[in-house]
């Protein structure tokens, strides 16, 4: 369904030196100086099958809400290919795309429920709003959709009328959902969808999008910064870092025989209960690299991670196969999955 490949996103910064000021140095030296790029996303390949959950993971700044508005397609990329069902819709712009049928085909929700909904629409306005944007229907027509929407969603149909601030934090989020639902998506794009809720409405929540996506066949990339949700929600994961891919598997892989450093260290501070075995916290030391022209040949986790030894600031290991399905980008991948099998 989704076959992303080569995707980057770079975002000129400023370093205070002016484009000529630049080239007559770089000229002096004999050697160009790049103009400052902030690598958001950096390279990216990964694909999501038909009815498959993808989870995205990784730290605030990695480039998870870059990607997601890559693939949805409100930002252009700087390079790259996105295959939706075959078609690039990368190379469509941003405007253009709001006119294709892809633009219906390809959902998403947001991490708040409320900032996401128009303070003065109504659940059903906000419900109706893609019906008549896409789907071109009159009020009157999204009717029986919007209440065969609601009841999907689990909203009571008697508060459609109601606005988003006469609505709980749940039913907001149901809204959300169902909103994202009305234009029959294939893919669902799930940008922390239960971060703003709390704990009790969160579990409601992740148990309906689990419900819906058994129900209705559709694809899911869910983008979370928690792994016991991804882990229970997502067939696939792709763990991030400073914009790259570090590791991708299947749940179980990655969960249960990570391959990279960063990825152990994520699972190590996973909250457990008191009935699983105590797992020693992997603590990573200081901050991460600087996105802004990241060194081509120094590993991106170098600095943080436990292993670094100076191959890491000598070459960049790119993902290589683990297994089928598994891959990880480490010198030393072998080794950390040993240790993380021992561990178990
Ligand atoms: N419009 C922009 N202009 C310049 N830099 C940007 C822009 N949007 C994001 N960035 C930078 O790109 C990098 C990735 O940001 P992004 O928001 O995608 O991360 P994230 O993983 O979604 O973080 P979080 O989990 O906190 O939302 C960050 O360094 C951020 O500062």
């Amino acid at each position: 369904m989704l076959d992303i490949q080569g995707l980057s996103k770079l975002y000129p910064v400023s370093d205070g030196e002016s484009a000529p000021m630049r080239a007559l140095r770089g000229w002096a030296r004999h050697q160009p100086r790049p103009a400052p790029k902030l690598h958001a996303v950096d390279d990216v390949s990964f694909t999501i099958g038909t009815g498959e959950s993808v989870g995205l993971v990784g730290e605030s700044g990695c480039g998870k809400s870059t990607l997601v508005s890559l693939i949805t397609r409100l930002i252009e990329p700087s390079a790259g290919t996105i295959l939706f069902e075959g078609k690039d819709i990368a190379a469509i712009n941003t405007r253009a795309f709001a006119r294709t049928p892809e633009r219906g085909a390809i959902q998403v929700v947001f991490q708040d429920p409320h900032d996401s909904l128009n303070p003065r629409h109504s659940a059903f306005d906000a419900i109706a709003e893609p019906l008549r944007r896409l789907k071109k229907r009159s009020t009157a027509e999204c009717r029986p959709r919007v209440a065969e929407l609601a009841r999907d969603v689990g909203f009571p149909e008697e508060l459609l009328d109601r606005l988003p601030h006469q609505l709980s934090g749940g039913q907001k989020a149901r809204v959300n959902i169902a909103r994202a639902l009305a234009p029959e998506p294939r893919l669902l794009v799930l940008d922390e969808p239960t971060s703003a809720l709390d704990v009790s409405v969160q579990a409601v929540i992740l148990k309906l999008l689990d419900d819906l996506r058994t129900r209705l066949g559709i694809s899911y990339l869910f983008v979370s910064h928690d792994l016991n949700v991804v882990r229970l929600l997502c067939d696939r994961v792709i763990v991030m870092y400073l914009g790259r891919i570090v590791e991708t598997g299947t749940a179980e892989q990655v969960f249960e025989q990570a391959a990279h450093p960063y990825t152990r260290a994520l699972i190590s501070a996973i909250p457990r209960t008191i009935e699983e075995s105590p797992v020693e916290r992997i603590h990573l030391p200081g901050d991460p690299r600087s996105p802004v022209n990241p060194d081509p040949n120094v590993c991106r986790f170098y600095g943080r991670c436990p292993r670094g030894v100076d191959l890491c600031q000598e070459s960049e290991p790119r993902l290589l196969s683990m297994a089928p399905e598994h891959s990880a980008a480490c010198h030393f991948a072998e080794e950390v999955q040993e240790s993380a099998l021992a561990q178990g």
